[in-house]
């Protein structure tokens, strides 16, 4: 979800009045090692830095008040996005799956206990493609912030242990390339690095 408010600038958007909620399955998720490959008719893949935050246990109708008790870590995730499908979704008010789920679209870090994220609120997110910053941004500029995020969502579906909450980009996503390398991290507390597949 958008829930930055720069990015909202950025693509001359209006801010959102409401989170917009996807799902992306399990088995997109890739560790290091792996490659981000291109999916059948994607020529634009676009990457994103998200803060992903990691469910600790069960829950539903959460409460913003009781959201810090729910969560059970952080992660370092990208979420790929095959523009082409976004696109062709977007201009038929079609479901996101194609562009947002296909294998290898959730690159994710190690999991990163609470106690390393003293303030979730204020995390510097960054993003380097082939050595040079892309994205950077602080938590603290989300529209929603992650307490909010987690009363939304369970009020229609519940999160269990284990789940992983992405919650949205910065400006300066923008399209890799094959062969490209992406690194990324939250500052002072973890980094990923993963290749996009040469074929
Ligand atoms: O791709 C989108 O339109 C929404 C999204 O995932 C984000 O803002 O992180
Ligand atoms: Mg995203």
């Amino acid at each position: 979800m958008c829930s930055l408010s720069e990015c909202c600038k950025e693509l001359g958007a209006p801010i959102p009045n409401k989170p917009l909620i996807f799902l992306k399955p399990t088995t997109t998720y890739i560790t290091e090692g792996q490659d981000i490959r291109f999916p059948p008719n994607c020529k634009e893949m676009l990457y994103e830095i998200e803060f992903g935050v990691v469910i600790g246990k069960r829950g539903f109708n959460i409460s913003r008040s009781e959201a810090d008790s729910y969560i059970g870590g952080y992660c370092v995730t990208l979420d790929m996005t095959s523009k082409d499908h976004w696109l062709d979704a977007n201009k038929n008010g079609h479901p996101w799956a194609l562009a947002k789920a296909f294998d290898t679209s959730t690159p994710i870090g190690r999991f990163i206990e609470k106690s390393k994220v003293s303030d979730p609120t204020n995390v510097q997110l960054w993003l380097n493609l082939n050595g040079k910053q892309r994205q950077y941004e602080n938590t603290g500029d989300m529209i929603f912030p992650v307490d909010y995020l987690l009363e939304y969502v369970t009020q229609y579906m519940s999160v269990e242990e284990g789940d992983l909450i992405i919650t949205g980009t910065p400006p300066g996503f923008d399209t890799v390339h094959k062969g490209d390398v992406i690194e990324a991290g939250f500052k002072n507390i973890d980094s990923i690095k993963f290749h996009v597949s040469k074929n």
